[in-house]
C-alpha cells in the first residue's frame, strides 16, 4: 500500500480557510497503472486526489471523511511524466469542507502546465 504513495511528499500553505496542498510526483515503474498504453489509470488518479484531499483537511485540523470525490478526466495524464497534484478548501459550513483539487501535467510549451484532471470534493469532519 505504502508503494502506492511512493514520491509522494505533499507540503502545505496557509490558505484563508485551512490549508492548501501540493505534491510533485514522478512515478517509479511499479506505480505506472495503465489500462490504456500512455495513459494513467483513472482510478489510481482518484486515490491520489483522494489523499491529497484529506491530507488537505486534516493539516493541523482534525481528519475528515470523504463524502463525495467527483472527477473530470479532461486530458490523460502520461505515466512516466511529472505531476502537480493539488487541493484546497472552497468552502466551510459547520463540518462540512468543500474542496477542489487538480491535477497538473507539463503543457506544449515549456514551464506551461494544465489541469488533466479536477476534482469537487466534499470531505466532513466527525460529530463533536
Ligand atoms: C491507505 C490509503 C489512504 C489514501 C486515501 C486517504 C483518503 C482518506 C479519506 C477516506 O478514505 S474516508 C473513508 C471513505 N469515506 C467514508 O467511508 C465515508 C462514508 N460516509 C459516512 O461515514 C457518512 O456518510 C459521513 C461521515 C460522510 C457523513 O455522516 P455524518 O453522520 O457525519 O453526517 P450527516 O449525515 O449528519 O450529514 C452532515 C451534512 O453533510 C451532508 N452530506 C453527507 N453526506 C453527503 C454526500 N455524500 N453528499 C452531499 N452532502 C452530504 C448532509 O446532507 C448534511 O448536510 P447539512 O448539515 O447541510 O444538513
Amino acid at each position: 500500500m505504502r508503494s502506492l504513495f511512493e514520491g509522494y511528499r505533499p507540503t502545505f500553505k496557509p490558505h484563508s480557510l485551512g490549508y492548501e496542498a501540493e505534491s510533485l510526483l514522478l512515478l517509479t515503474p511499479s506505480q505506472q497503472m495503465c489500462y490504456y498504453d500512455g495513459k494513467l489509470f483513472g482510478g489510481y488518479i482518484a486515490l491520489l486526489m483522494d489523499r491529497i484531499l484529506a491530507d488537505c483537511c486534516k493539516h493541523k485540523d482534525k481528519p475528515a471523511f470523504t463524502a463525495y470525490l467527483n472527477t473530470s478526466f479532461n486530458h490523460s495524464v502520461p505515466p512516466s511524466g511529472p505531476m502537480l497534484l493539488r487541493a484546497w478548501p472552497e468552502k466551510v459550513e459547520g463540518r462540512k469542507v468543500f474542496l477542489k483539487g487538480s491535477v497538473r501535467i507539463p503543457g506544449k510549451e515549456a514551464h506551461d502546465w494544465v489541469d488533466a484532471v479536477r476534482t469537487d470534493a466534499l470531505f466532513i469532519r466527525p460529530k463533536p
